[in-house]
């Protein structure tokens, strides 16, 4: 690695005698010569912002490239990157580029145009890798040219002159765009606009906050708020797709199996129902058959949570990142945070030999019912909404418009409870954390036949069900009553606990 910013350096030829050289980092120099070095072989990051720079030339013999970044120089051209085969990240900010060309077929992921003189979206066609594009601050002047990018999850195009939007056709093979960024365009000064705005939010899981007033939120949300079913589809297609561009893993503790798929425990219920609670009690009591299985949040912690015990605690952009890296089997926003269950999450319990126990909200049951884990869900319902806010109240930890709304799923859960019978494995009120506990245990002593053998929890003498690859232990009862209930209509025995 070489940093070399923020000096006056004008001839970079030295580096021709560093064939080992990974990173170079030359920003803020006063270089006007364009890689005016021999390239050494495995030279994957530089970095030339900040330069002199006005000319790009043929790159075909810098093959491992990855990153580029040439902002703040004087190109006007984008030229000779056709070979570079690896280049993922490219940002040419603050040029003078007044077309996108010369980016075809490229593995890019990261593009930023940024401050140009770009009037037009045009030849981006091919980045069949794009996730993310900042064509912020230029003259662009309709959304057309966003064709075929699937990958696509945020486009920056604020201070641009888009005046109208008249096609949206041509958005719809954004399958993955969670964020558009539209502000300072003229197109927000005209209201008979904005609802075509509003239009193309409807696809996205981040409204902008600036972009639509809160009513215009309000109304594109109860408008086209899509249902349940279809923003779980979304979700788990998009951890399936980023999943498959990583190299492939077999996961051997939970690989799919149809005598024995690996054990999961969903609680779920409205958030602050008593669900967290319960789940560690759990884990704590059956220690020797149940694991908790933490999520990934970009909330900030509570007082008294602890990092990767209640939650791995991250930033969005790692949390970004982990999607794009398919790390998840499903994420959903929640009270403008990220909540994910990542793959590994339930992996690091299974390599224990334990089955994992989560808790999620009711998206993240939809999600979790297209992956092919086959989780046994309960749901915890407060039955006493007085009591509930309450208790929310007493926690401190909320402001009213989060009570109402948690308050204002409640229904949700009853709703679909009722209308798809079977959805849960098992529903109990929990109004009394203790009565829910209690009812809960009962459910799992049964259906890991302690009570029919006699057996105290906990009892470390107790062979453990064993669901490692390697696993010897007999197989047992998994779920007979009540748990089992619904499972009934779809499976005509009951499954051996691997
Ligand atoms: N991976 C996930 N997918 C879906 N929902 C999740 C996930 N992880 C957590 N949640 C849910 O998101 C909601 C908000 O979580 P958060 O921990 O911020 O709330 P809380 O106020 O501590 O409530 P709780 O006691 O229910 O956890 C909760 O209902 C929680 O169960």
């Amino acid at each position: 690695k070489l940093e070399l910013p923020y000096n006056k350096i004008r001839d970079l030829s030295c580096v021709s005698h560093m064939p080992y050289l990974i990173i170079l980092d030359a920003s803020h120099n006063e270089l006007s010569d364009f890689f005016g070095f021999e390239p050494p072989k495995n030279l994957k990051e530089v970095n030339f912002s900040h330069n002199h720079l006005s000319v790009m030339k043929d790159l075909s013999t810098y093959t491992s490239l990855s990153k580029l970044n040439l902002d703040y120089n004087s190109f006007s051209e984008i030229r000779g990157l056709e070979k570079c085969s690896n280049l993922i990240h490219l940002s040419i900010a603050h040029n003078k580029i007044s077309h996108i060309s010369g980016l075809d077929k490229l593995p890019l992921r990261h593009l930023s145009l940024r401050g140009n003189l770009i009037k037009k979206i045009e030849n981006l066609q091919t980045l069949w890798a794009l996730q993310f594009l900042d064509l912020s601050y230029n003259r662009i002047q309709s959304l057309s040219g966003l064709q075929n990018l699937h990958l696509l999850g945020s486009i920056n195009l604020e201070s641009n002159l888009i005046s109208e939007i008249k096609e949206t056709k041509h958005l719809h093979d954004l399958l993955l765009l969670r964020e558009l960024n539209l502000q300072r365009n003229p197109v927000q000064e005209k209201p008979e606009h904005r609802l075509a705005v509003i239009f193309l939010l409807q696809h996205l899981t981040h409204l902008d906050e600036q972009a639509v007033t809160a009513q215009e939120k309000v109304s594109a949300v109860n408008k086209y708020d899509p249902p349940q079913e279809v923003v779980a589809a979304r979700d788990h297609m998009t951890h399936v797709v980023f999943q498959h561009m990583q190299p492939q893993v077999i996961f051997d503790s939970t690989l799919p199996n149809l005598e024995t798929p690996y054990p999961i425990l969903v609680l779920t219920g409205p958030q602050a129902c008593g669900k967290r609670e319960i789940a560690h009690k759990l884990c704590q009591e059956f220690s020797h058959y149940f694991a908790y299985g933490a999520s990934h949040t970009t909330r900030g912690p509570y007082f008294g949570e602890e990092d990767c015990f209640d939650y791995h605690f991250v930033l969005d952009e790692e949390f970004q990142n982990m999607i794009h890296m398919g790390n998840f089997v499903q994420t959903i926003q929640y009270g403008g945070h990220w909540y994910g269950l990542s793959r590994e999450a339930i992996e690091s319990v299974a390599r224990e030999g334990l089955a994992c126990c989560v808790h999620m909200e009711l998206e993240g049951v939809y999600s979790m019912k297209h992956s092919y884990f086959e989780p046994r869900y309960i749901l915890l319902i407060p039955t006493r909404t007085d009591e509930y806010i309450s208790r929310m109240k007493a926690r401190g930890l909320y402001s009213k418009r989060q009570i109402d709304t948690a308050v204002s799923r409640i229904n949700l859960y009853v709703r679909v409870n009722k209308e798809q019978p079977g959805f849960f494995d098992s529903v109990i009120p929990c109004d009394n954390r203790e009565e829910a506990y209690s009812t809960l245990r009962q459910l799992v002593q049964e259906y890991l036949g302690l009570e029919e053998q006699g057996t105290e929890v906990g009892d470390s003498t107790r062979t453990i069900p064993d669901h490692t690859p390697t696993g010897k232990s007999a197989p047992e009862p998994y779920l007979t009553t009540p748990l089992q209930v619904n499972r009934h209509q779809n499976h005509t025995s009951p499954r051996p606990y691997r």
